[in-house]
């Protein structure tokens, strides 16, 4: 018998077997239990989960969902999400990925989405779809005693005002959202974050069983209003009699550069923490230079995060913000013939206009280029060394550049 792809929402025994299928992809333990079989079903949208299932055995996972996408200039974007992508080392390179994402990303174009988005668990798996990177994460990790911060100063500075508590997660579950909107604008490459973050962030609804507990502190401005708020375990590691913990960030955001600045030495000065360890930060997050000594912060991660996959390049291109103005003829190649075609963009800070075109080609580029250039994490001029876009006219690559300049690197907070 053959393998059948089919969607399995609305079936109980094929989401059960979807889930195990999952976990089986994802080398987990592939046991659950009938709780939290159930709680999936009743918070995990699978209308758009596609299985293989070889008999009774579901062999590949696929689900896509609903995203926006922050993009530079504060807009967003309708994304259609891609996660939870397995194949079961039985039935690998038999093209059941192929299969599903390819009716997936026709579907999601149809629809009207703008890009398709996903955390590529290995670099050479999605070019071949028409993706390309589009933000980078950068992990920390900071020797609080080596750092020179002051640990007699109040934190936040009394100069800059403001203050900072604890939370609850009923508390966090009641302001992080409406702070989390206000922050998401001015951070491309940012996505939503649904009422199902906020509740598995702060234990209302537990899918793993080794949840913990977290801290979580908000900072207010001088005005009481919430700016930014920061989510950290601690372990309890004592060395030589003396208290040697590592607090793990788990979210630290802020829609003022002062609340950030105070959340992070609010976490540096927690009394017996030692070392702070924050994952999946931006390329150019305030660390390490707002250390006295940012030699105190190490790197030890730094990857490619987001990729992105344009779907709809008039739409794509004319949502974001650009600097300067200027046109710009973009020849784009589609692997897949999505969205293959010459576009003139006409760009200028108070809006833009795209639209498909018959004029000579300024620059050559993938899709895969052009989700790397499109939110801000590489450079035109840089693709162009690297040979994944070619300028058809001289100049034509620092034009770009003046056009889609950011002056910030994109940044993906969440993995999805
Ligand atoms: C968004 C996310 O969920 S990311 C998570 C991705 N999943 C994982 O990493 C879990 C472990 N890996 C897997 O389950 C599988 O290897 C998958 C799902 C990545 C790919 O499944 P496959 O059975 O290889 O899919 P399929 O047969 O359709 O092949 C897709 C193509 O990608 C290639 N490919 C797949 N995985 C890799 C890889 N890790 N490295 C290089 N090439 C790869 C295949 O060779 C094939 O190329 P071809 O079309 O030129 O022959």
């Amino acid at each position: 018998m053959g393998v059948d792809i089919r969607v399995v929402d609305g079936n109980v025994a094929d989401s059960d077997a979807w889930y195990r299928g999952l976990h089986h992809g994802f080398t987990l333990p592939p046991a659950f239990t009938e709780e939290e079989l159930a709680l999936r079903r009743a918070r995990i949208d699978l209308r758009r989960a596609w299985g293989a299932f070889d008999q009774d055995r579901c062999v590949a996972t696929y689900r896509s969902f609903d995203q926006r996408l922050t993009v530079p200039g504060g807009r967003d974007v309708a994304a259609n999400a891609i996660t939870a992508v397995t194949v079961s080392a039985t039935h690998r390179r038999r093209g059941l990925l192929t299969r599903m994402i390819t009716s997936d990303l026709a579907e999601a174009k149809e629809r009207g989405d703008t890009v398709a988005t996903l955390v590529a668990a290995e670099y050479p798996i999605y070019g071949r779809y028409g993706f390309g990177p589009a933000t980078s994460t950068t992990a920390w990790e900071v020797d609080r005693l080596r750092a020179g911060l002051d640990r007699r100063a109040p934190v936040p500075d009394p100069a800059e005002g403001g203050s900072i508590e604890f939370l609850d997660g009923a508390e966090v579950r009641k302001l992080g959202p409406e702070l989390y909107e206000r922050f998401r604008p001015g951070c491309p490459g940012a996505i939503d974050r649904p009422a199902l973050w906020w509740d598995r962030a702060t234990g209302e609804v537990r899918m793993t069983p080794s949840w913990t507990e977290p801290f979580h502190a908000l900072h207010r401005d001088a005005d009481g209003i919430p700016q930014g708020m920061v989510t950290f375990r601690a372990d309890t590691r004592w060395t030589n009699g003396m208290p040697d913990e590592t607090a793990t960030v788990a979210s630290l955001f802020a829609v003022t550069p002062a609340a950030e600045r105070a959340l992070w030495h609010f976490l540096l000065s927690v009394d017996w923490v030692t070392r702070v360890k924050a994952d999946h930060r931006a390329p150019d997050d305030l660390l390490p230079d707002l250390l006295p000594d940012p030699r105190a912060a190490a790197v030890t991660d730094q990857a490619d995060f987001l990729w992105l996959r344009p779907l709809d390049i008039p739409a794509m291109l004319t949502a974001r913000g650009y600097p300067a103005e200027g046109e710009l003829v973009l020849r784009v190649d589609d692997p897949l013939g999505l969205t293959a075609g010459s576009y003139l963009l006409t760009a200028s800070p108070q809006g833009a206009d795209c639209v498909p075109t018959s004029r000579p080609a300024d620059l050559t580029l993938g899709t895969g280029a052009l989700a790397t250039l499109y939110l801000g994490e590489r450079s035109a001029g840089r693709l162009a060394r690297l040979g994944r876009l070619t300028e058809e006219r001289p100049g034509a690559a620092a034009r770009a550049d003046l056009l889609f300049h950011t002056p910030r690197r994109p940044w993906l907070p969440d993995i999805f």
